[in-house]
């Protein structure tokens, strides 16, 4: 567990990666580009000895930080300084030097490793390309003897053995290959490992294994890793410290500690919720996450995660309870997306009384919602989606509720009693407007 005292290891300030899609000649005549936000304003620091858990569900950015941050793929804005030196701006000459400090552990261990070569070919290739056997006048052995013996010596550090460096990959389960892997990636002696789902594409019976080998490579030569994972349970058992991110942005760090049993994200705590058996740590609500990651084509404004969160804001002119306003803003949204149409608002026509009321169960809408204002709006909307005058009933809902969630973007800041989250609910100027707000923000008298 390292100390945060000093210069971090890795520094990333503001970091872009935009992919352009539809890149054809025709595409771009025909203006038909458009750009996917993979990560989207990042700032992270990694320091020396520590192992970074990067968690989100797949399709969040996880792989293009990870890439971008070690110039695997070219970032499209932003900083990365590694022990003060601006990878950005490195030539491919410069980058190649520094890859001996840094290396990456990719998640499929069948794809990453080439069938044509043996492992010692594989493993003894990064040992070439680096030039990292250093002549010895003192050491009689050929360069061969000595680039096989290192060889031999990697594979034992990762728990294979030496008569297997004669071997090809498909002669190896995927534990072992992940193994070897991770022993190409140590033959340069790094400093820093970004692992990316190093365990994923493993039997659950191996995957504990390959976590302790990282473990205790990570202890005898002082590696620092970015783990990256879509499982926060995974995550938890090797990470110092945890980042939370959500289409593009980090939305959360902590210690492991203040990520499991204090108030959290929302989206934290829906990553937490879908672990089958939460931590004991967890003592957060049970949080069921609806639909999938949004395009990051055109990711939603303000909060991105407010088209799926179950703690969106209310708006302060109404008296609206959460659950409550959650449902309403759903049935806003179900409205908004144009492509749906009527039939997703609607419930089975079998099951339906009268269509305001089947509205209301379906949507979890209270047949009375306790402002009357509100329940105007809302009854007069549901009426006019029973007279199919849905556009009617989409420009009322909208131009009714509102959330900060979706005008304001919040930024990651830690609170006086909260580590850094980006979320409005731990945000003071809209204290009054949550229902239950966190304890971060609860005034003293109420505990
Ligand atoms: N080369 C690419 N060109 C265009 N879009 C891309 C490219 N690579 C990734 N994307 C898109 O960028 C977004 C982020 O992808 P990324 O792989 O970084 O996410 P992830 O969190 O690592 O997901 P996963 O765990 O599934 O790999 C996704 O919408 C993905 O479709």
């Amino acid at each position: 567990m390292s100390e945060h005292s000093g210069e971090p290891l890795l520094e990333i300030e503001g970091l872009e990666k935009y992919y352009t899609t539809n890149d054809g000649f025709l595409d771009r005549f025909l203006g038909g580009q458009e750009e996917v936000k993979a990560v989207d304003g990042v700032d992270l620091e990694i320091h020396e000895g520590e192992t970074l858990g990067l968690v989100g569900e797949s399709g969040c950015g996880k792989s293009s930080l990870g890439r971008s941050l070690v110039q695997l793929t070219e970032p499209t804005g932003g900083s990365v300084k590694y022990r003060g030196t601006e990878l950005t701006e490195l030539s491919r000459t410069e980058m190649r030097d520094m890859r001996t400090n840094i290396q990456y552990i990719f998640q499929n261990p069948f794809a990453s490793l080439n069938p044509r070569l043996t492992i010692n070919d594989i493993v003894g290739e990064a040992l070439d390309v680096h030039d990292i056997l250093e002549s010895d006048d003192a050491d009689d052995r050929s360069e061969s003897e000595r680039r096989n013996e290192r060889v031999e010596e990697l594979l034992e550090t990762v728990g294979l053995k030496a008569s297997h460096a004669n071997r090809y990959p498909h002669e190896f389960s995927g534990g072992q290959r992940q193994r070897i892997g991770i022993a190409r990636a140590l033959a340069v002696e790094p400093e820093f490992i970004v692992c990316d789902e190093p365990v994923s594409a493993l039997d659950v019976s191996v995957q504990a294994q390959i976590l302790n080998l990282l473990n205790d490579l990570q202890e005898e030569f002082n590696l620092s890793y970015l783990f990256i994972a879509h499982d926060l349970s995974v995550v938890e058992h090797v990470a110092d410290r945890i980042a939370v991110m959500y289409l593009g942005n980090i939305v959360e760090t902590g210690d492991p500690e203040e990520v499991f049993s204090g108030d959290s994200h929302p989206y934290t705590e829906a990553l937490l919720s879908a672990i089958p058996e939460p931590d004991p740590l967890w003592e957060g609500d049970r949080v069921i996450l609806e639909g999938t990651v949004p395009s990051p084509i055109d990711p939603p404004s303000g909060c991105r995660f407010h088209t799926r969160c179950p703690k969106v804001i209310p708006p302060a002119e109404f008296e609206f309870d959460q659950d409550a306003f959650h449902s309403v803003f759903t049935l806003r949204l179900r409205l908004a997306d144009a492509e749906a149409g009527l039939e997703s608002v609607l419930p089975e026509p079998s099951e339906a009384a009268d269509v305001p009321t089947a509205i209301r169960d379906e949507f979890g809408i209270p047949q009375q919602l306790q402002d009357a204002r509100a329940e105007e709006i809302v009854s007069d909307t549901l009426e006019e989606i029973a007279t199919d005058d849905v556009e009617s009933a989409r420009e009322r809902l909208e131009s009714a509720f509102t959330t900060p969630c979706e005008t304001d973007r919040p930024t990651l800041e830690a609170g006086e009693k909260h580590h850094p989250i980006a979320c409005h609910r731990f945000d003071a100027a809209y204290a009054d407007a949550v229902d239950e707000p966190p304890d971060a923000l609860a005034p003293e008298i109420d505990r």
